[in-house]
């Protein structure tokens, strides 16, 4: 995947391919400086003046290299930013598009590591590992080059040597993707732990099981450390046997040199100067390549998690480009409809409903029936496994996304608010913008403005994410605040199954008594009125529709639900 994501920066590389060149010219100038001026100074006694131009190239070629080293890393480090800000774009949508069965799954905090710490991970292969490997295939190809031309057996000396380096390298680097791929999980399974017992805190201390808890984080932890540490260890592995190869080399080139130049004596000076000059400056590059392929396998570790995510199936519900319009609520229709998760046996089966423009429907059955399914695959929010789904004409596969969630909302049991005031929670559903006027207007048909009046900034009052400091009913309140807001064509709305106080229950009837004005709505009942007043009473049984009805047809046709009204008279279903 990383190689993938590298072809679309050519420019950029061909950039570091040049940098490079220079780079190796540079050094091998300067060594050729520095080896003339001491010739000159030491062996043939000339005076300071008499080597001033030398100095000053000298001086330019050490610029020149900090020039060609910075670009070099300017051009990585930009490369990175975009590979990174790419593939923080694709998470997001794979996260994002995820059906609501899938977006369910798997832990929050892991999912924030893969996003912040995973893709962050991959920075290294892009501004260390690419132009190092560049760097440190032309640069000491340059220079053996020089070494070659001037005193062949030392470059015969770093032929057998050298190679160790990479074979080394490779035996290292492999052990170091899977160390850092086991580094990458704990990291993601101790951030999850983590946050999975933030949010369940009130729980856990509940039912007094803190110290379990603890212990839990404790461990994740230590095993998160423990793998970093291993990471740890082969790398400083890795820098000691580079060191090692690469001084011993260094000493035979410094030996070799000093027997031809003393017994021998059939090299100048200048030659074997140079050579001492050059060889540091080969293993230098190599050395450097070793810590940088050390960084390299990390980012690929982290590439295969990011990969292996990508490659989840999400399950998504897909849509098309057919408009829908919005002048009045669409019929919809599900014809020989099948649904079933990917990791459940639940089904639904063979489900044929038609829900009419303005049409009140209650959804009712046993728990488990799979109501809140059918009501999930009606907001477009689970794609169905069979059989089709009508929204007026289209299928709904072939609906414009915008134009189908534009005129609908959902409010669940548990709705979520986010951080921020209760204006903006409000004015979240809407496409529009809304002044503070038409938000109390809202309010208040939703029953909640005098609730909002005594609150210490009114409408301006910040509440928690996830709404933490509202009660069920005051959340629920602030979603109906936004459907008033939105005028949705077409609410579909999870009905408490707790009881809600009489007022809540009071100000939440008349505000759907307003709201069935103008829109559909199809609710998951469980209170009888909202029963007896629907127009369509659509009955589940293990997945599968038993009976649609009015309330006096059903009472008349099914004995279950005949046994459900006697049963509940007066309260629940
Ligand atoms: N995301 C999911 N993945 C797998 N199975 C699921 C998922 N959501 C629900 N189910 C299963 O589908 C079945 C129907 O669930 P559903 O929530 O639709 O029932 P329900 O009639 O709304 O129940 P209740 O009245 O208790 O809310 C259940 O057996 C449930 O375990």
């Amino acid at each position: 995947m990383l190689q993938q994501l590298q072809r679309q920066h050519q420019v950029q590389i061909l950039w570091m391919v040049i940098c490079s060149i220079g780079l190796g010219i540079a050094i091998i100038w300067q060594s050729y400086l520095i080896v003339s001026i001491i010739e000159q100074i030491f062996l043939q006694g000339k005076t300071v003046s008499a080597i001033v131009n030398f100095v000053f190239l000298l001086l330019a070629m050490l610029l020149l290299r900090m020039l060609f080293s910075f670009i070099n890393k300017r051009n990585g480090t930009k490369m990175s930013t975009s590979v990174k800000q790419k593939l923080r774009e694709d998470v997001l949508n794979h996260f994002t598009n995820q059906s609501v069965s899938n977006a369910a799954k798997g832990q929050s905090g892991n999912k924030t590591s893969v996003f912040m710490d995973t893709v962050d991970e991959i920075d290294a292969y892009y501004s260390q590992y690419l132009p190092q490997m560049i760097q440190s295939f032309v640069v000491p190809l340059l220079i053996l080059l020089v070494i070659f031309w001037t005193h062949w057996t030392t470059g015969v000396i770093i032929l057998v040597t050298a190679p160790f380096i990479p074979i080394f390298m490779m035996i290292i680097g492999f052990k170091t993707k899977d160390k850092s791929e086991e580094q990458l999980s704990q990291m993601a399974a101790f951030s999850g732990t983590f946050l999975d017992i933030l949010q369940g805190l009130p729980t856990i201390r509940l039912f007094g099981k803190s110290k379990q808890q603890r212990e839990k984080i404790s461990n994740s932890s230590v095993r998160f450390r423990d793998a970093t540490m291993e990471v740890l260890r082969v790398a400083f592995t890795n820098s000691l046997a580079l060191e090692f190869i690469s001084m011993l080399s260094i000493g035979l080139i410094a030996l070799e040199v000093a027997i031809r130049m003393i017994i021998f004596q059939d090299i100048s000076f200048f030659t074997g100067f140079l050579m001492l000059l050059l060889a540091p400056e080969f293993f230098n590059q190599l050395k450097a390549l070793g810590t940088a392929f050390h960084s390299g396998r990390s980012s690929m570790g982290a590439g295969n998690k990011l990969e292996a995510i990508f490659d989840e199936t999400n399950n998504e519900v897909k849509w098309g480009a057919d408009v829908l319009s919005s002048i009045k609520p669409p019929r919809l229709e599900l014809r020989d409809m099948n649904f079933t998760y990917a990791d459940s046996s639940f089904q639904l089966q063979s489900i044929n409903l038609i829900i009419n423009p303005k049409e009140q429907v209650a959804i009712i059955g046993s728990t488990g029936a799979g109501k809140s399914t059918i009501l999930h695959i009606i907001a477009g929010l689970l794609p169905i496994t069979e059989g089709n789904y009508y929204i007026d004409k289209y299928k709904q596969a072939d609906v414009e996304e915008h134009s189908w969630f534009k005129q609908l909302i959902y409010i669940s049991q548990n709705p979520y608010l986010f951080s921020g005031t209760i204006a903006e929670n409000i004015a979240l559903g809407s496409t529009k913008v809304h002044d503070h006027n038409e938000i109390k207007q809202a309010a208040m048909e939703a029953g909640i403005w005098e609730w909002i009046e005594q609150l210490p900034s009114g409408l301006d009052t910040n509440i928690g994410e996830a709404g933490r400091g509202l009660s069920g009913g005051e959340k629920q309140r602030v979603v109906l605040a936004r459907t008033f807001l939105k005028r949705p064509n077409i609410i579909l709305f999870d009905e408490p199954t707790t009881g809600l106080d009489v007022h809540t229950e009071e100000v939440l009837q008349q505000s759907m008594n307003k709201l069935r004005e103008y829109a559909t709505v199809i609710t998951v009942a469980h209170r009888i009125q909202t029963i007896r007043s629907a127009d369509k009473i659509v009955l589940m049984e293990q997945g599968s529709i038993r009976a649609i009805g009015t309330d006096r047809e059903l009472l008349q046709e099914d004995e279950l639900y005949q046994s459900m009204m006697k049963l509940q008279q007066g309260g629940e279903v």
